[in-house]
């Protein structure tokens, strides 16, 4: 192996690099995104035991799975949105490997998000956060730590009647990621886009933008409090799917040990 590669093998070995597991189980239960009743919906994940070490399996058990491809903690390829829909490379089947694994940051909004369910991130809190910890490096992830992933039932998609309230970002954010060359953006919210996220220009600034210029992104995901704002590595390698708009995937975090 080469010297990084070994290094990286005996820093998890002994604990100096810790691996952090950002990933909600895939369940019944966990919430899906809820769109107005004239558009098509997203299907909760649903198992059917095919055979159980029983008459219709002797030796084995397995499932059969139903879920859509933004079901629970998922990726969002650029062909998932319209404004994604030309882009080169833009299924998960077709990005590059090497987009799987990389740098990230994480902007903490827990505090903001906790005192008003439609908090925004603003280009001013991200010019805060690059006054504390530097310039968000070029080709990172960037993730929006909100906490959103401790609520549980009801409280999580946090629907009223004008629709889900969640925070989010909004357009001229995204806009000054995009500039700083960020490899995709992550939530522990339903979606990438805040729930009142329709009501902007363009209307889901998240998807439209982030897509729109081949980026990536992650929805769904938790446990963001344990990691570090900057110096971790992530690895969300999406499910090959054959023109897939995103793919449920397990996401871990690589971070500096005790
Ligand atoms: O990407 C998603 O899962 C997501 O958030 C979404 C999906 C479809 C329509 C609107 C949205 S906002
Ligand atoms: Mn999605």
């Amino acid at each position: 192996m080469s010297d990084a590669i070994t290094a990286l093998a005996e820093a998890l070995a002994g604990g100096v690099a810790k691996v952090v597991d950002l990933t909600h189980r895939l369940d019944p239960d966990f919430p899906v995104i809820v769109l107005p009743p004239e558009f098509g919906q997203c299907a909760r994940f649903r198992m059917e035991e095919v055979s159980a070490y029983d008459h219709r399996g002797p030796a084995w058990k397995w499932h059969n799975l139903t879920l859509n491809e933004h079901t629970g903690t998922h990726f969002d390829a650029p062909i998932h949105w319209v404004s994604g829909k030309d882009v080169a490379n833009g299924a998960v089947d077709e990005i590059p490997p090497e987009a799987f694994i990389g740098p990230v940051v994480v902007i903490d909004c827990s505090e903001g998000a906790g005192q008003d369910d439609d908090f925004e991130l603003t280009p001013e809190i991200i010019l805060e956060w690059e006054a504390t910890h530097g310039t968000i490096p070029d080709d990172a992830w960037v993730l929006m730590r909100t906490d959103w992933s401790k609520r549980r039932g009801a409280d999580y998609l946090n629907m009223r009647e004008d629709g889900a309230h969640s925070p989010g970002p909004t357009p001229a954010a995204i806009s000054l990621l995009l500039e700083r060359g960020i490899r995709g953006f992550g939530t522990e919210t339903v979606g990438t886009d805040a729930g009142q996220g329709m009501h902007y220009d363009p209307p889901f600034p998240a998807h439209y933008l982030l897509h729109g210029a081949g980026k990536y992104g992650l929805q769904c995901l938790c446990n963001l409090d344990q990691l570090p704002p900057t110096g971790a590595m992530l690895i969300a390698p999406p499910l090959k799917i054959k023109g897939g708009t995103g793919s449920p995937l397990r996401v871990l975090a690589l971070i500096p040990g005790d």
